[in-house]
C-alpha cells in the first residue's frame, strides 16, 4: 500500500502552492513533512485526501486513486480543527465512527479505550466547547483514529499541546505505526520529526528541498557538531582549518566542523593542554540542516 506522488503541482490562479512534488511513502512507516508557514504541506495533504485536485501530476495509494470509497481506511486530523462545539464527546465520536463503517458498540468501545489511553475518560459526556484547546485536540485526534485507519494524515498534531500531552500523542502515533498504520504528519518542530520519522520531506515555497531517509540525510550532510568542555581556554580552536562556526560558553564551546577528520585534528591540539571534561561529536540536528537548506533555496 505505497502512497506515491508523481510530479504533483497545485496552482491557485497564477500562484504555485506545490511545485512538481514527487514522493514515495512506504506502508507502515511514519513520514514527516517539514516546512515553514505557507510551504505547501496542508495543500499536499488535501490533494492526497482527494479534497482538492492537483493541477498536474498523479497521486496513488496501492496503485489506485484515493476517493470516497477508501474513506473508511483513512484518518485525517485537519489543521483547522473541526469538531461540533455543542455536541458531547460521546455522541460526536460514536457518530463519526459509525460514518466510517463501525457499529455503535465498537465505536463506543474504541472511544473508551482511547479516552483512557489519553487520560481523559471523564470527558466522555462533556460538550466539546467545555474542554480546553489541548483537550479538544486530543478528542479530535481520537476522531481521526477511532476506526483504525490504514493511512493516517496528521496536520500539525502536536501544535498547542503541553509537553506531557505531546509525549502522550507521540507514543500513540508510534503504537499506531507498530499496529500497521502508515502515518504522514506535518510539523514545524524539527525535534518531533527527528524523534518519530524514518523518512521525511522538506518543502520550501512548494518545492521539495530535501527528501529521504533521516539517517542518510544526516550522514550525507557531512558537517558535524562538536561539543568540548575543558578547564582551560580553547578559543584557539576557531583558527583550526575546517572549524566552521564556534559558540563560546563559560564551560567550553560548541562548534560546527567540516567532517570527522577535523575533530581528530582538534583533539590532537587539545591534548596535553589541560583537563578535557567532554569531547563529543554529534550528527547535525535536522534544524541545522533545514536552516542551511532553506537558506540555499533563497539564494
Ligand atoms: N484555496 C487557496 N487559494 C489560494 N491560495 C491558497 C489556497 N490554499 C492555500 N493557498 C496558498 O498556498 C500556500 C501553501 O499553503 P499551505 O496551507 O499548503 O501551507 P502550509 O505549509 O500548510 O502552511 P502552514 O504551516 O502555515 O499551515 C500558501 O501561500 C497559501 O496562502
Amino acid at each position: 500500500m505505497t502512497l506515491i506522488l508523481e510530479n504533483v503541482s497545485k496552482k491557485f490562479g497564477s500562484f504555485t502552492a506545490v511545485d512538481q512534488l514527487s514522493l514515495e511513502i512506504q506502508e507502515n512507516s511514519i513520514f514527516g513533512f517539514l516546512g515553514a508557514n505557507g510551504a505547501g504541506k496542508t495543500t499536499t495533504f488535501r490533494m492526497i485526501l482527494h479534497l482538492i485536485d492537483p493541477t498536474n501530476g498523479s497521486i496513488t495509494w496501492d496503485k489506485d486513486k484515493i476517493d470516497y470509497r477508501k474513506s473508511d481506511l483513512i484518518g485525517y486530523l485537519p489543521e483547522e480543527r473541526g469538531l461540533y462545539p455543542k455536541l458531547k464527546v460521546r455522541d460526536q465520536l460514536v457518530y463519526l465512527g459509525k460514518l466510517r463503517g463501525m457499529t455503535k458498540k465498537d465505536a463506543q468501545k474504541e472511544l473508551n479505550t482511547w479516552l483512557d489511553r489519553l487520560k481523559v475518560p471523564h470527558y466522555l459526556d462533556k460538550k466539546v466547547e467545555d474542554l480546553s484547546k489541548g483537550n479538544q485536540q486530543k478528542i479530535q485526534f481520537i476522531s481521526a483514529v477511532i476506526h483504525k485507519p490504514k493511512l493516517l494524515i496528521l496536520d500539525e498534531p502536536f501544535s498547542g499541546l503541553d509537553p506531557v500531552n505531546v509525549e502522550m500523542l507521540k507514543s500513540a502515533v508510534e503504537d499506531l505505526k507498530n499496529e500497521g498504520t502508515t502515518i504522514v504528519f506535518s510539523s514545524h518542530r524539527m525535534e518531533h520529526v527527528e524523534q518519530l520519522c524514518e523518512n521525511l520531506c522538506m518543502l520550501q515555497t512548494g518545492k521539495r528541498i530535501l527528501h529521504g531517509n533521516l539517517r542518510e540525510i544526516k550522514r550525507s550532510y557531512g558537517k558535524k557538531n562538536l561539543r568540548i568542555e575543558t578547564d582551560f581556554d580553547i578559543n584557539f580552536v576557531k583558527q583550526i582549518p575546517g572549524v566552521l562556526k564556534v559558540q563560546t560558553y563559560s564551560w567550553g564551546i560548541d562548534c560546527q566542523i567540516e567532517n570527522e577528520a577535523v575533530s581528530q585534528k582538534i583533539l590532537e591540539q587539545l591534548t596535553g593542554k589541560g583537563f578535557i571534561r567532554k569531547f563529543e561529536l554529534e550528527e547535525p540536528s535536522l534544524n541545522d540542516i533545514f536552516i542551511e537548506k532553506a537558506g540555499e533555496s533563497y539564494e
